[in-house]
């Protein structure tokens, strides 16, 4: 625990009965970071965020907030907000009075808790949007209204439970964008807990990938995603290729696996015997008409593109591959002759040794 963190958890579990929905969870967030929990439903994502609020209590360990510990203090004593999918707005009031109303809550005269709510909407690009309602809002303002309720109490910490899940994709798109640069722009520290990669890739500056109760894997987006530490955080964050197969020979991080539909692949890994899962992300897949193109790779096939999946710049093939039970997916060259390739075509694919994880299934 060093001064510069906001937020620490030691060992926190908490159980329902038998069951650890968060079991011996320990991480620091450090001041002004965007720190997201990624995870599947159930995985005890909320249940976390509960706790840190203080709307539930853990069965065992500390939570500490600049270094104080929360445990017996109530949730409104503790310097912390939290938005909520549902934003919880107050339908009656005007877009100021909601932003206003935590500030006269505790106290703050009318006045001054107007002005501040005034600059905190000028500070969210709603400039001009006091004396509306909040229904005669779009989904994307009513967010940021949401988020200026909340920064606008100055909390140590904001805590936001999948706060863009009700928007269209398109918005959600839009606000992820828009809710990193304003937590930039207040250098506030952020928890954000999501169950879309997507979301926590392009957000955050570290992200914990929570699996049944457990913290899997802390990193930055792109620890994760280049080097995750087991095969869930290799399947859950980012498309990626996966079979099952067997160590064939191991030898310093190098392993040969053999799949059981027969294929040969080469990789690198911690899997020394028995069962394993391999993983190559389908940007490392590369294509050629000419196999000759391909002859310095050691992973080498050659296809047949059984589906062209059309989405713009994330466009992918996927290629029935003897050898492999599952299609190779690969993404759809943007570029050059391959870029019109079509089903049923014949395809030269490859990729190298480290760009394929090995692990122990
Ligand atoms: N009050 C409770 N009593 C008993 N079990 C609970 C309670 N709250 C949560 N659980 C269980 O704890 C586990 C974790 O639930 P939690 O809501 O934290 O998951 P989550 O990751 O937030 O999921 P989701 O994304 O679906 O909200 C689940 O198995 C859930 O059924």
């Amino acid at each position: 625990m060093s001064q510069s963190t906001d937020l620490d958890l030691v060992n926190v579990t908490k159980k329902f009965g038998a069951h650890a929905a968060v079991n011996d969870v320990t991480f620091s967030v450090a001041r002004g970071e965007f720190f997201s929990i990624l995870g599947p439903s159930g995985c005890g994502k909320t249940t976390l965020m509960r706790m840190i609020a203080g709307f539930e209590h853990p069965t065992s360990g500390d939570i500490r907030i600049r270094d104080k510990s929360m445990i017996g203090v109530p949730a409104n004593r503790r310097p912390v907000n939290m938005v909520f999918q549902s934003l919880a707005l107050f339908p009656m009031m005007s877009v100021g009075e909601n932003v206003a109303y935590g500030l006269t809550c505790r106290g703050v005269s009318r006045a001054e808790a107007d002005e501040r709510a005034t600059r905190m909407l000028e500070r969210v690009g709603l400039k001009g949007f006091g004396e509306r309602r909040v229904t005669a809002l779009s989904g994307g303002q009513r967010q940021r209204v949401a988020i200026a309720r909340c920064l606008v109490l100055e909390p140590t910490l904001v805590l936001l439970d999948e706060p863009l899940g009700a928007l269209d994709l398109k918005l959600r798109e839009h606000m992820k964008i828009e809710l990193k640069q304003l937590q930039g722009q207040f250098n506030t520290t952020f928890a954000y807990i999501t169950h879309d990669q997507s979301e926590a890739l392009v957000m955050s500056d570290r992200i914990a990938v929570m699996n049944q109760g457990r913290f899997e894997q802390v990193g930055s987006p792109r620890e994760l995603y280049h080097n995750p530490a087991t095969p869930f955080v290799a399947s859950f964050v980012g498309e990626t290729n996966r079979w099952q197969g067997e160590v064939a020979s191991a030898s310093n991080g190098a392993v040969n696996v053999r799949l059981s539909s027969g294929g040969t692949l080469h990789g690198h890994g911690n899997a020394s015997q028995g069962a394993t899962l391999s993983f190559v992300r389908p940007e490392a897949v590369a294509l050629a008409q000419d196999a000759s193109v391909l002859s310095s790779l050691p992973n080498r096939y050659e296809g047949r593109v059984s589906a062209v999946l059309f989405d713009g710049a994330a466009s992918s093939l996927l290629i029935k591959t003897p050898g492999f039970d599952q299609p190779v997916r690969a993404v759809l060259p943007q570029a050059g002759p391959l870029a019109g390739i079509e089903v049923g075509a014949a395809v030269h694919l490859g990729w190298t040794a480290e760009a394929m994880k090995v692990f122990a299934a």
